[in-house]
């Protein structure tokens, strides 16, 4: 996780660290012997090395603590900066399914063979800002509030017990028994008491988050069914546990730093002591008295630092865990993808834990067929499209052009595969900026050919800046929004265009029309829809049901024959006003 480079930043941190703490600590001793030798009224050149000394160990340990910032942010930085790259290029290969060994056999215990879709989605979903923003910064604090004043901290007392055993070893055994139970003994007592408030703290501060969140965003909702006192309510509790919690934690908290200050304050009085009994001079005893004090308190952030190791503890377990558990870049001798490739589906099966979306579908799309999926709320229809674009990850085989997917370079199947996802996402951005996401080099005049394809034309046009309109998701209806998200899907022209549901949002008439047009296209089209009455433009239509393939056929053939298409299709005939035995329009 360190390189070389940063290692050597991170040995020059401690090493100045410890050299700045150290002239703290002969600048003790030596102002210690200087206030008490001066009071025997020796000759003032007696004095003046000390003099010296005392304004040396100042301006040095000022110019060795700036050393140690510098270099230990600099290398923290670094190290950081290097971490992020790694985590990142860890995610996206985690998110690959083609690149991950286990891509066609059971990842998980239990009966149901797991397709690694869900794990992928979850990561996306609910990990992806945590792990790269707080997570890596845990390692950063794990650095630089951990680590390293805990190393200059062990360095300074070890250096000071070496100094007190010259001087009087008796003196430097009683040091080194204060120095344990401030730098060891308080550190384990303060990991202790953090642990299981720290888990504790994680659960409230999430729940709070949740419940929050809830009452945030559902406020109409809430207020509409009167529910608002109670949703309150909820997040109250959240809070009040939370703030329980974190007062526990101060409490623990400060409890180890009065007894830091008590540890350093006996120990700087048993070396007195102990001194004395040993027949030491009067200045030899204050520079070892005062020496322990200044040693003593060099150790006392070990405490906080385990403190803090302890809450970071899952941040680094998560970002090492992921780091190590990534699949090795795909290969890169990956065949290349024809302009017009045919598609197949043999026994593809997707499940979410426990859910099976997908359970053995077969599907051949030659190139420039019209494929469109229709079937039930969650029957598995964007699943089936994820699997096209290599999204989600099965355990069946998916050939591209006759080869299987995985043997392809994940990009080149991205791009050849793609489309109108339930994913997409509207920027906020200019609607040129939006739409030019999927073509950087698109010309306004092709810009404005897939604008009008999907719709949209009219609408960019007669919108206050044209467009450089700054848009945002919640600004747009529903249709506008669907029609944007479809005209950036046009404008990137992937040979193997997926769409689910375009027309959402739209009036029926447009919609239809809209159907019927990107059907009528020559490239190969897989269309998600709920909507039938377009489909006798579609060459195939398969019915799912469940994540099985309950029909098939063109639509004609379906609405002949009993089955669930034409039970689909009278009910939507009867809501449309026509007739049932209407088979086209
Ligand atoms: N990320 C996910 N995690 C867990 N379960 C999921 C996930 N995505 C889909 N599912 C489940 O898989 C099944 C198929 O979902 P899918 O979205 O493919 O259905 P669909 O036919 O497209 O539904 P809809 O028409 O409502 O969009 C459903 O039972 C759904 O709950």
């Amino acid at each position: 996780m360190i390189g070389r480079r940063h290692l050597t930043g991170l040995f020059w941190a401690v090493a100045a660290g410890t050299g700045g703490e150290l002239c703290a600590v002969g600048l003790i001793a030596a102002a210690a012997w200087l206030i008490a030798r001066a009071g025997q009224h020796p000759p003032l050149s007696a004095l003046a090395l000390a003099i010296v000394g005392v304004r040396g160990f100042a301006l040095f340990r000022g110019g060795l603590r700036y050393a140690e910032r510098l270099s230990g942010h600099d290398a923290a930085l670094g190290v950081l900066a290097g971490l992020r790259v790694r985590v990142y290029e860890a995610l996206r290969r985690s998110m690959d399914p083609h690149s991950s060994p286990a891509r066609t056999g059971p990842v998980g215990p239990g009966p149901v063979p797991r397709g690694q879709g869900a794990s992928r989605k979850a990561l996306r979903d609910a990990d992806l800002v945590q792990r790269m923003v707080a997570d890596v910064e845990g390692v950063q604090d794990l650095l630089l509030r951990c680590l390293l004043p805990a190393a200059v901290a062990w360095a300074v007392a070890l250096s000071a017990i070496g100094l007190s055993v010259v001087l009087l070893p008796a003196a430097g055994a009683v040091l080194a028994a204060g120095i344990l139970l401030a730098g060891a003994g308080l550190p384990a007592v303060a990991a202790v008491a953090s642990r299981s408030g720290a888990r504790r703290s994680a659960g409230a501060r999430s729940d709070l988050a949740v419940h929050g969140l809830d009452v945030a965003r559902g406020a109409a909702d809430l207020a509409a069914f009167g529910a608002t006192g109670r949703f309150v309510a909820r997040a109250d509790a959240a809070a009040a546990r939370l703030e329980r919690l974190e007062r526990r934690a101060t409490v623990v908290e400060a409890s180890v730093n009065a007894l830091g200050t008590a540890v350093q304050g006996l120990t700087a009085l048993a070396v007195l002591w102990t001194a004395q009994r040993q027949g030491a001079d009067g200045v030899l005893v204050t520079v070892l008295s005062l020496t322990a004090l200044v040693a003593v308190e060099s150790v006392l952030p070990v405490a906080e630092a385990a403190r803090r190791l302890i809450e970071l503890r899952p941040a680094v377990r998560r970002v090492t865990g992921l780091l190590a558990s990534a699949p090795p870049e795909a290969d890169s001798g990956s065949p290349a993808l024809g302009a017009r490739p045919g598609i197949e589906l043999v026994g593809v099966r997707v499940a979410y834990g426990e859910t099976v979306a997908l359970d053995g579908v077969d599907l051949r799309i030659p190139a420039g067929r019209k494929v469109a999926i229709v079937g039930a709320s969650g029957a598995g229809k964007s699943t089936l499209l994820a699997v096209l674009s290599g999204e989600v990850a099965t355990d069946g085989t998916v050939l591209l052009a006759g080869a299987p997917q995985e043997d392809y370079d994940p990009a080149d199947v991205r791009a050849a595969v793609r489309g109108l996802t339930q994913d997409a996402h509207v920027f906020a951005a200019s609607v040129r900026a939006n739409l030019a996401l999927a073509r950087p080099d698109a010309t306004t005049a092709d810009l404005a050919a897939a604008a009008r394809r999907a719709g949209l034309l009219g609408w960019i046009t007669a919108l206050p800046a044209g467009w450089d309109t700054p848009i945002t998701g919640d600004r747009l209806s529903g249709g506008q929004r669907q029609r944007l998200l479809l005209a950036r899907a046009l404008l990137a022209d992937p040979p193997v265009l997926l769409l689910d549901e375009p027309a959402e949002g739209l009036d029926l008439t447009t919609a239809d029309r809209l159907v019927t047009d990107l059907l009528g296209d020559g490239r190969t089209v897989v269309l998600v829809t709920h909507r039938l009455a377009p489909l006798a433009a579609a060459d195939e239509i398969v019915v799912l049901d469940r994540g099985k393939v309950a029909q098939r056929g063109s639509h004609d053939e379906l609405v002949d024959k009993a089955g669930p298409y034409r039970d689909l299709w009278e009910a939507e005939s009867l809501q449309s006003g026509y007739s049932a035995d209407v088979k086209t329009w």
